[in-house]
């Protein structure tokens, strides 16, 4: 999210949304500085807490001028959880760091949808179990 979305917007992306991509500068501390409150916003528009969200450091190539150090990020993508990634969309060496960001947000999707699968898959079998062993309980007693 860029920082010049403005907050009117932001509800519309946050509408049947599958994943989002917190993305900062590393260059710019302010960049990371205002993350928490974009991932505040985030929820503050019910994106429901199994939607898979991600932090992106981008512009590792500029070394020479980064401000936010990887422990920094990593300190706080482990504060709300998140996967942490740093990479560049300039260099083309960091190709495969944008890969896998897409690929952790697809296997942890796919992860949510199963795990919905499951319960509803599983959930009647669960409740006959719990009602068969009630009925049990009942009759011996
Ligand atoms: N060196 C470098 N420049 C980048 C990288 N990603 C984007 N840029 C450059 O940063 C500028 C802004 O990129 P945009 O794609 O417009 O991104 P934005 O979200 O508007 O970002 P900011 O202007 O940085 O707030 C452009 O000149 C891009 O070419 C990167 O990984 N490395």
């Amino acid at each position: 999210i860029s920082s010049v979305v403005p907050y009117l917007i932001l509800p519309i992306f946050c509408l049947n949304v599958h994943a989002i991509i917190f993305v900062y500068d590393v260059t710019s501390l302010a960049s990371f500085e205002s993350l928490p409150e974009w991932i505040e916003e985030c929820s503050r528009h019910s994106v429901p807490p199994m939607v898979p969200r991600i932090l992106v450091g981008n512009k590792c190539d500029l070394r020479g001028a980064r401000e936010v150090s990887t422990l920094l990020a990593q300190r706080l993508a482990d504060s709300y959880n998140f996967p942490l990634f740093e990479t560049s969309a300039r260099d083309p060496a960091e190709k495969e760091h944008v890969d896998a960001i897409f690929l952790t947000l697809t296997s942890t999707h796919l992860k949510g949808l199963i795990s919905i699968i499951n319960f509803f898959y599983w959930q009647p079998f669960l409740q006959a179990i719990a009602f068969g062993k009630q009925g049990l309980y009942c009759t011996l007693n």
